[in-house]
């Protein structure tokens, strides 16, 4: 099976995360002035646990890639904050029965992060450039936190 990257937005995202981006207007201007607040705009959330902050440093893929593996984490969001202005590749898939189903894949616009839902079924962080450095907001806590389905019938992300 192959799919095509369309293009990240928050409307298309919605059901499986948040796009974070200073895109519009802001919700305050603080600093005296100097500097647009875009508020609260990630639905966190870290059951038994707390939220933690780490560096990833993830190795560039390009496209057209093939994914074999969605995993999800039932106990926590996590947020993929890119430090470089390059877009990077977003797969998710809704749950079906304890399972993914058909797969979506995104591109993000180099200005873009997200933050995936608890329990959302995604393919491992995949930048599309170097340096793949990224901040990641998700749960620090007690277990694995992480669901694995390998894929029987892989499949090729187009751009
Ligand atoms: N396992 C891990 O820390 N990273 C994955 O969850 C991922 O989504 O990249
Ligand atoms: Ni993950």
């Amino acid at each position: 099976m192959q799919i095509k990257a369309k293009p990240l937005t928050p409307e298309d995202f919605a059901p499986f995360g948040d796009v974070l981006d200073a895109s519009g207007a802001p919700d305050k201007i603080i600093n005296q002035g100097l500097c647009g607040r875009f508020h609260d705009r990630a639905r966190l959330d870290f059951a038994d646990g707390r939220a933690g902050i780490s560096i990833f440093k993830a190795a560039p893929r390009a496209l057209p890639c093939s994914c074999d593996l969605l995993e999800r984490h039932p106990e926590g969001s996590q947020a993929f904050i890119p430090m470089s202005a390059e877009p990077f590749l977003v797969i998710v898939a809704p749950d079906e029965g304890g399972r993914p189903g058909a797969p979506r894949a995104f591109l993000t616009n180099g200005a873009q992060g997200i933050n995936l839902l608890r329990g959302t079924w995604h393919g491992v962080l995949t930048p599309l450039a170097e340096p793949g450095l990224f901040a990641v907001i998700d749960r620090i806590g007690p277990g694995a936190n992480l669901e694995e389905y390998p894929l029987a019938a892989p499949f090729s992300v187009l751009a």
